[in-house]
């Protein structure tokens, strides 16, 4: 009986071409999936969250794959204890993450969002106005030194930002949130993160400071961000993340002039997509052959 593979999104053409249909029984999604009991690798790009509830239909589910980085779609403990492994693609698309985030900056601290959208509105003279920051001279301060927050800190460092950075500590976080222009958050979603930028902790933050979210919604409390920005207190908050919380406070933050919203594309570039898109698809036959993959690192 062939394997099947579940995918509960689309990924990379190039990637599903290395998956021989005589060999596995590929179900897309919105296909109909009537018989669990063969599905030996499900793949997720993060959106299809695979809980207790999806493992425990796959009585022969042998890995499953994010393609892409963040875990906190998968149970990863209950994974665990049935014995499937959990493999992603670690540092596969920090290189275009950190430029996203850069571009992120530019666009809220130098105003480049707004002069590109003056023009289009034929205000050209709006040049005569323009008084913004340039990073250069700022203190860019890393909230999550992996892959993505380290190539953050060189690309910061490159423009003439004076980069700080904080792991676990609660103190040096602190610390950080005290001394920075510009924070920037290259955490995972874990119960630890989830609201770490709370009301206290925007209260620390230097007056009309900015904070840039690539990471998850959740690691920030929209409610004390609407309110940090409705008091003026912060600058601007761009993000690669819908924003996450009730849904007027959601609204607002949308409508916000200083917030701006990409829609979680920073990874997706044709070149990265297809890149960890490929690496997937080669992780999961790796594990149904019987060669490991390098395996996820829990989430804590
Ligand atoms: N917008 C997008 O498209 C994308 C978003 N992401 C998000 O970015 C996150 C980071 O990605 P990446 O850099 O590749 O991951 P890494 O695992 O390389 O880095 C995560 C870093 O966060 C640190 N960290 C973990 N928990 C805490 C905590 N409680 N307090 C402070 N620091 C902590 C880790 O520290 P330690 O070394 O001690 O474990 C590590 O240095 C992903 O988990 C994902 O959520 C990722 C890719 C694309
Ligand atoms: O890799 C990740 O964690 C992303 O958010 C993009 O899929």
């Amino acid at each position: 009986m062939k394997p099947t593979i579940l995918f509960l999104e689309s990924i990379d053409p190039a990637a599903m071409s290395l998956l021989a249909p005589a060999a596995y029984d590929i179900v897309l999604p919105g296909s109909p999936l009537a018989d669990y009991s063969n599905v030996q690798a499900i793949v997720t790009r993060g959106k299809g969250r695979v809980d207790r509830a999806l493992i425990d239909r796959c009585p022969a589910l042998r890995v499953i794959a994010r393609c892409g980085v963040g875990l906190d779609a998968i149970d990863v403990d209950y994974a665990t204890t049935r014995g499937v492994q959990v493999v992603n693609v670690p540092g596969a698309n920090a290189a275009t993450v950190a430029e996203h985030t850069l571009g992120l900056m530019l666009m809220l601290v130098r105003g480049m969002y707004r002069l590109v959208r003056e023009v289009k509105d034929d205000n050209w003279d709006y040049r005569n106005d323009y008084a913004e920051q340039e990073l250069r001279g700022l203190t860019c301060g890393i909230i999550g030194m992996g892959n993505i927050g380290t190539r953050v800190g060189t690309l910061a460092g490159m423009l003439g930002m004076e980069v700080k950075s904080a792991g676990r500590d609660p103190a040096a976080i602190e610390r950080l949130l005290k001394d920075s222009n510009v924070v920037s958050l290259h955490v995972p979603l874990t119960e630890k993160t989830r609201g770490m930028i709370n009301e206290n902790a925007l209260s620390m933050m230097i007056p009309e400071s900015y904070l840039i979210n690539t990471a998850r919604a959740e690691v920030v409390d929209a409610t004390a961000l609407l309110e940090a920005l409705q008091g003026e207190r912060l600058a601007g908050y761009a993000s690669d993340l819908l924003p996450v919380g009730p849904p007027e406070i959601v609204a607002e933050l949308m409508k916000h002039p200083a917030v701006l919203i990409t829609p979680h594309a920073a990874s997706l570039t044709t070149l990265t997509y297809r890149e960890i898109s490929v690496t997937t698809v080669r992780n999961v036959l790796r594990y149904l052959h019987g060669q490991d993959a390098a395996p996820a690192r829990p989430l804590d």
